[in-house]
């Protein structure tokens, strides 16, 4: 299964998402490879359209958001819990994006305690990880590593388990015109699937690339990883529909 994922970041506001849901139903209901299983679709629009996009999406494309708190109640003013997030209906939560480590000042501690949160809500963590300035694959991956050990360490510590959903954004790649060069990806992503393998209570887990994301790079990175995570170029729908169709051949090759 080809994992095709979208987050609207702040770009739309609320009118704007929920005609983008629309239009992106109607291409999960009628693409053969959503309704044959080769592709799962999930979008995380901002906290308060959330309850809009389930009613839209749900359940053929799934929900998520784009962060949430460390604890799940109390006196945490602006914060949302992932106990609320799952009691929506939502079922993942990104965690660690390099604009919320940038703009957020977060730390690897709160990053490690969100992903904590997520899957103490049955919420699958989408787990950030990205090298900052672009070097060897094998530094990538090193520093990509490190950012999963620590961010794995409190629900470790912990007793949870469960799978997450890594998503490798080198951000030296965010925000472009191009992506990652796409032998860097590979070559990096295979690193991180070595390490993802070998983790205890992780079964299940898959890699997903973002970075500037869009038609044409799925065909070039192939079974390196398990699919795509989207910004900006995922704005025009039919994008969606375009990457659907390499699901489709690449499931036939
Ligand atoms: O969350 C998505 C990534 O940061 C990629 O965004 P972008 O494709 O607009 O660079």
């Amino acid at each position: 299964m080809t994992v095709v994922g979208v987050s609207l970041k702040m770009y739309f506001g609320h009118a704007r998402t929920t005609a983008w849901c629309r239009a992106v139903r109607r291409i999960a209901d009628e693409h053969e490879a959503v309704t044959d299983g080769r592709a799962s679709l999930f979008v995380l629009p901002t906290f308060v359209s959330i309850p809009a996009a389930l009613e839209i999406l749900s359940p053929v494309v799934a929900v998520g958001a784009q962060d949430l708190a460390t604890r799940d109640s109390g006196a945490y003013t602006g914060e949302v819990s992932g106990a609320e997030l799952a009691e929506l209906g939502c079922t993942l939560a990104e965690v660690g994006h390099a604009e919320r480590k940038r703009l957020q000042g977060e730390t690897p501690e709160t990053v490690g305690a969100k992903t904590a949160a997520a899957l103490r809500n049955g919420l699958t963590p989408l787990l950030c990880v990205g090298e900052p300035e672009q070097g060897s694959p094998d530094a990538a991956v090193r520093a990509c590593v490190d950012q999963l050990e620590a961010a794995l360490r409190p629900a470790d510590e912990a007793g949870l388990g469960g799978a997450v959903t890594l998503a490798y954004e080198p951000e030296w790649a965010i925000g472009r015109r191009e992506p990652a060069p796409p032998s860097f990806v590979r070559d990096v992503a295979r690193g991180l699937r070595e390490h993802l393998d070998s983790l205890p209570g992780r079964a299940g887990s898959r890699i997903v690339y973002g970075g500037s994301a869009g038609p044409g790079l799925l065909t070039e990175l192939g079974s390196a990883v398990d699919g795509l995570f989207l910004g900006r170029f995922a704005h025009d729908p039919t994008a969606l529909r375009s990457i659907l169709d390499e699901v489709n051949k690449l499931w036939r090759t």
